[in-house]
């Protein structure tokens, strides 16, 4: 259930890389009760960054578990091969590295022309203005808040920065339609100060599926974002 905050709306994104894979159902299911606004899949291919996890078969069966809008951040090289089966899979959205992909203007194409949703993701040390000349064609930008491929990392405070960089590029270029989404070390203690800097879409793995239960975190995340400042 979004919450709202300054005008703007605010998602949280449960990252199920976090989850126990035995229980993923549970979890998913508590996840979504206690208020997620989407799923958030992590799929990594071994080669874009030193992890593998998971990739379109099992989208199918989160299908069945969630009516909610699943998005997977592509964390794997040549991305475009990848696209029809996520399409088959009825995937919402699909997130591609501009750093994974000589051609990320065609990438975004070939997503936006298979009926899905695009977004950018940018690696801690790639600029903001990577994504300057392909806002028209993507619903999303995601600043990576940790160097991707693993869960449980802590955030880099340099990224407050570039948060706010990213939101005065969007808003200068008047791109109302793109979502400013964070990930990597997200949680209820730090998730106030990164929507002062302007994020609106908020990742979370290990804090969501971590030993608390669902519901106290969530509960945590919407006193963080709504108490007086
Ligand atoms: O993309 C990634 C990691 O590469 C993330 O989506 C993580 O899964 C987030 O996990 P936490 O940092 O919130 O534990
Ligand atoms: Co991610």
């Amino acid at each position: 259930m979004a919450i709202s905050r300054l005008g703007r709306e605010l998602l949280i994104a449960p990252s199920i890389l976090s989850a126990d894979f035995l229980r993923l159902g549970e979890q998913v299911r508590e996840a979504a009760e206690a208020g997620a606004d989407l799923f958030h899949l992590d799929m990594m291919d071994g080669h874009f960054v030193p992890n593998l996890t998971f990739g379109p078969p099992v989208v199918e069966g989160l299908q069945k578990l969630t009516s909610l809008p699943l998005e997977a951040h592509l964390m794997v090289l040549r991305p475009e091969i990848y696209l029809e089966d996520l399409a088959s899979a009825r995937m919402h959205r699909v997130t591609v590295h501009a750093e994974a992909t000589t051609h990320l203007h065609y990438v975004l194409g070939k997503i936006g022309s298979l009926g899905m949703k695009a977004g950018v993701a940018i690696s801690p040390a790639t600029p903001v203005g990577m994504v300057e000349d392909v806002l028209d064609m993507i619903d999303l930008v995601l600043v990576m808040t940790v160097n991707p491929g693993f869960g449980g990392q802590s955030f880099i405070t340099h990224s407050l920065k570039k948060v706010e960089s990213m939101r005065t590029l969007l808003d200068r270029a008047g791109a109302a339609h793109v979502r400013l989404e964070v990930d990597g070390g997200i949680k209820a203690g730090n998730i106030s100060r990164v929507a002062d800097c302007g994020a609106d879409t908020f990742v979370m793995g290990s804090a969501i599926f971590g030993e608390k239960p669902c519901e106290t975190v969530f509960g945590e995340i919407r006193r963080a974002l709504t108490s007086e400042r």
